[in-house]
């Protein structure tokens, strides 16, 4: 018998090379659509075995908002793009390697430094692009964010950390009583303590959405915008637990939603997906935030769309032609850890399964914790209402177990 392994096998010379700064459920998707066209992925995180790492060409496990082991690792791996997939990354060393051309930035390093602080990101959209956002302000400290509420922002209120994601650190106000509290959470929670934080007047939506919004080629030499259909999406603590596509919305809101998307994304520029968090009630929408790169609502696309957003993603880095059609309606429901512990395993997926039009993408994350996503449940029917049923139905069969 004979063995042999692909880890560390570089393919042939003359492939494209990307390395993917992040290896979560949504790097895993991407490293694979793009696998497809023959690129090699080195996929990059902060623990081994990140769900990217399992089906990477080789993986590194590295500190990613340390601006010098970063640099080191992209002169070691000479990738052709960087694809950041997470958060928490040296934006400054990103800048410097794409300003002396060592690898081109996924859309561009500066779109991923505004847009993973939440100051740039709110001062362009509102301050620049004068885009409709909530009432917001930032503060340094206890001091400055009671003034801030009492200024003008009001109750109820939202308190983040200016770097966090997935509801990391973030509080809802219902009065001052709460300051001390939510500017504590901000300082522990956040992915990276800025010693920073936004804190936001609370929109009062009928639905919220994400507008997946691709740059890609327009099969002219140039750019095009592409939008898909608007994936709904419920939020818990901060947390997506479930998404759909189509969300419907009145063709008012959907073109402003649209040309919030096109002004936010343009301004930004690059090629690539951008998931584009908007809040609608009516025919009026504001400007949430935005990710350079796939969206965790959005896998539901993996169901609802013929090329699902990671196909998008790689289909625009590596200049190929885009289509964002739907497919049918669809939803997803986050599975998550609910236990503690390593080596999590999963029972009632025959049960899962039953449901009609269903798919479990596990992620292969080594640890589990209660509020850690582990998987999602995926189901298309002929509408998002049922759609989403069946996701929902899906997910609660599925039960993770620690071993032993
Ligand atoms: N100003 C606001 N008004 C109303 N709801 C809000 C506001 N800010 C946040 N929320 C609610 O909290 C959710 C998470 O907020 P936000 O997207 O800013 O956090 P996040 O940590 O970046 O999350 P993610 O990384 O999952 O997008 C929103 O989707 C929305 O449901
Ligand atoms: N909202 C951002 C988001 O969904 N990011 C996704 O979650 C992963 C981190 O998961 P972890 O915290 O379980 O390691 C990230 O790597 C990314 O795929
Ligand atoms: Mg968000």
């Amino acid at each position: 018998m004979s063995q042999f392994t692909m880890i560390g096998t570089p393919l042939a010379a003359g492939a494209t090379r990307v390395l993917l700064l992040g290896g979560g459920e949504l790097g895993k998707e991407v490293a694979l659509c793009l696998q497809r066209y023959g690129v090699e992925v080195v996929a990059v995180d902060r623990y081994a075995n990140a769900p990217a790492h399992q089906v990477a060409h080789r993986g590194h496990v590295i500190d990613m908002t340390d601006g010098a082991a970063l640099r080191e690792l992209v002169l070691r791996e000479r990738p052709h793009f960087i694809v950041p997939e997470l958060e928490a990354i040296a934006t400054d060393a990103l800048e410097s390697i794409e300003a002396e051309g060592l690898a081109e930035v996924v859309p561009t390093a500066r779109a991923v430094r505004l847009t993973m602080n939440r100051e740039g990101i709110r001062r362009l959209a509102a301050e620049e692009l004068g885009l409709p956002t909530s009432r917001y302000a930032f503060a340094g400290s206890l001091e400055e964010l009671a003034a801030a509420v009492a200024a003008g922002i009001g109750y109820p209120c939202f308190v983040k950390p200016v770097m966090s994601s997935s509801g990391k650190g973030q509080s809802m106000l219902k009065g001052p009583d709460d300051l001390p509290a939510a500017w504590e959470h901000a300082r522990s929670g956040g992915r990276v303590d800025q010693g920073r934080v936004i804190v936001e007047a609370k929109i009062e939506f009928d639905f919220e959405i994400t507008l997946l919004t691709v740059r890609a080629s327009d099969g002219e030499g140039g750019v095009g915008t592409y939008f898909c259909e608007p994936v709904g999406h419920l939020q818990k603590d901060g947390d997506y637990v479930e998404s759909w596509q189509p969300q419907p919305m009145s063709a008012v809101a959907l073109q402003r939603a649209q040309a919030i998307a096109e002004a936010v994304t343009a301004a930004l520029g690059g090629r690539g997906v951008f998931g584009v968090e908007l809040f609608v009630r009516g025919d009026d929408v504001w400007f949430s935030e935005v990710s350079p790169r796939p969206h965790d609502t959005g896998m539901v696309t993996m169901v609802s769309q013929r090329q699902s957003e990671f196909e998008l993603h790689a289909r625009a880095i590596l200049g190929l032609p885009v289509c964002s059609r739907l497919l049918a309606p669809g939803a997803s429901a986050v599975i998550y850890g609910q236990v503690e512990g390593e080596g999590v395993a999963f029972a009632g997926l025959d049960r899962a399964l039953l449901v009609p039009d269903s798919e479990v993408r596990l992620f292969g994350k080594p640890e589990s914790f209660p509020k850690r996503r582990m998987g999602v449940a995926l189901a298309s029917a002929d509408g998002v209402d049922e759609a989403r049923r069946r996701a929902r139905e899906a997910a609660a069969r599925v039960r993770p177990m620690v071993a032993g």
